[in-house]
């Protein structure tokens, strides 16, 4: 790996240095391919296990904590940080450069009562769900590799513990500008040092003055609802959005008791400890814009009000506008830009999503249907998914209307293949195969991987994948424990 350490010796004010505590006896349990080409690696080998492991220097790596506070489930919390993530620099690849984290590594000066370290379970999840997003096409941080050990970490009862490789484009979250904003009172030269740096590495095209923060701003909120949209299209519910897992640049970021959605349920809740519902799949778009605020109030020391607001104000259509285009090409609807079609493709995207709810049918099956369907035939098998056959059919004719006869109906029907994917990441899937690698038989693991990268293929050998749940497996709540 080739570093550079920008964050770590321009902003030596907004990290603690750390060494990792190391891992007894290392071991490869998941290496992406994809994502070590980012950085311009080839293989896994034994100096980068012992490397990413801790439990040797890698030549260039800076070792270090970043330093940040957040919103969690609406309350302040004045001071988290990284307190089991440590990163190494920004890893120089034929694209640009990614952040290396080791999630698991150990403790930091931020690790309050935490031991700084991730289970296999939790690590393994969080790999295999980034890169199971970005095989989807949605933005995201990446997961380079797994590393197990024996190290027994206690969660709910014994576990191992294990680092997750992150890469990111950035890991400034947020929940950065709070902390400089609220908790380091008055520092409004490191609000605005920080402001400069994330606009230097990710913003060249904007300058570093009140334009260019202004059009920062509204680039921010673009791409957070950018990727909300992704997130409510594909049916994923990420479980924990406070605003220090929160992303800068709007990649999905921080998996811990995510689910992808089997049975549709707008209230979905897969995270253990919300009771309540405030991170419900249908809470999503709102709680972006609430964080967004969040965000915005953080930056009133730099930002005039008014801009901040302007830029606000542009989360709902930009949102909207993105959610349609993506159902739009899920369900083979063109569209002619006027606010009259916005608005009756919302109404009958709700209500077939509404008929989802009501008939119990697995989203992505019942968005899959339409890969092999017909607008010509009158009764297609998404109808015989259904139980209530009338509501269907007034919803078909309302959907026929609108898509029209397809020119090339098997060009239309690829087109649909290839936006509402086959195969994701359902949460027993994922347990299966965590269970196997708890015991020491990793070939699960990799087979949903492989399955993972190819989401929109029909994969013919794998048709089990693609199954509703069994009834252990349905509707899984997570537990934070990670
Ligand atoms: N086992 C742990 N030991 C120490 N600190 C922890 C531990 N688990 C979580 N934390 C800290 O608690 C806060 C909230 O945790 P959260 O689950 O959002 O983050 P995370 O999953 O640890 O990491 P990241 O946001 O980098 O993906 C963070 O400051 C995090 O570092
Ligand atoms: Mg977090």
């Amino acid at each position: 790996m080739r570093f550079k350490q920008d964050f770590f010796e321009q902003l030596p004010e907004f990290y603690s240095q750390v060494w990792p505590a190391g891992l007894p006896n290392p071991r490869w349990l998941c290496w992406s391919p994809e994502a070590a080409s980012l950085i311009g690696l080839q293989q896994p080998d034994d100096a980068l296990l012992k490397g990413l492991a801790g439990n040797e220097e890698i030549p260039g790596a800076s070792y270090y904590a970043q330093v940040y506070s957040g919103h969690q489930f609406g309350g302040y919390s004045p001071r988290l940080g990284d307190g089991r993530s440590i990163i190494l620099g920004e890893a120089l690849g034929p694209n640009g450069a990614w952040d290396v984290a080791l999630k698991g590594a150990g403790p930091t000066p931020y690790s309050r009562h935490g031991d700084g370290r991730a289970v296999l379970r939790s690590a393994v999840r969080e790999f295999l769900v980034s890169e199971a997003l970005f095989h989807l096409g949605i933005p995201t941080t990446r997961a380079l590799a797994v590393i197990g050990s024996e190290l027994p970490v206690w969660r709910e009862t014994l576990e191992s513990g294990a680092i997750t490789v992150r890469l990111a484009r950035s890991h400034i979250r947020f929940g950065h500008f709070e902390y400089f904003c609220y908790s380091e009172r008055g520092a409004k030269d490191k609000l605005l040092q920080l402001l400069n740096f994330t606009l230097a590495q990710h913003y060249p095209h904007l300058s570093q003055d009140m334009a260019g923060y202004r059009a920062w701003f509204f680039e921010v909120v673009r791409d957070t609802a950018r990727m909300i949209a992704h997130w409510q299209a594909v049916g994923f519910a990420h479980g924990v959005m406070n605003t220090d897992n929160m992303s800068i640049l709007g990649d999905s970021f921080d998996f811990g008791p995510f689910a992808f959605l089997d049975t549709f349920k707008e209230d979905f809740i897969c995270n253990h400890s919300d009771p309540e519902g405030r991170y419900a799949f249908g809470q999503q778009p709102g709680v972006a814009l609430w964080n967004l605020q969040r965000l915005a109030q953080a930056l009133t020391p730099v930002l005039a009000s008014d801009d901040l607001l302007a830029a606000l104000n542009t989360y709902q259509d930009e949102l909207v506008q993105a959610y349609l285009a993506l159902m739009r090409a899920k369900l083979g609807w063109g569209a002619d830009g006027s606010d009259e079609q916005d608005q009756r493709d919302l109404t009958l995207i709700g209500e077939f999503t509404q008929l989802l709810e009501a008939n119990r049918l697995d989203y992505t099956q019942s968005f899959r249907r339409f890969a092999a369907l017909d607008p010509n035939d009158p009764k297609p098998a998404l109808r015989d998914d259904m139980i209530n056959l009338q509501g269907f059919d007034a919803w078909y004719q309302s959907y026929r209307d609108r898509v029209g006869q397809p020119a090339d109906l098997a060009q239309w029907q690829r087109q649909r293949a290839g936006t509402n994917p086959k195969y994701i990441l359902r949460n027993y899937l994922a347990q299966e195969a965590i269970a196997a690698a708890e015991q020491g038989d990793n070939q699960p693991l990799q087979q949903l991987f492989e399955l993972l990268k190819k989401p929109f293929d029909e994969q013919p050998d794998k048709e089990d994948y693609a199954k509703r749940p069994p009834d252990w497996g349905q509707g899984l709540i997570m537990s934070c424990s990670s």
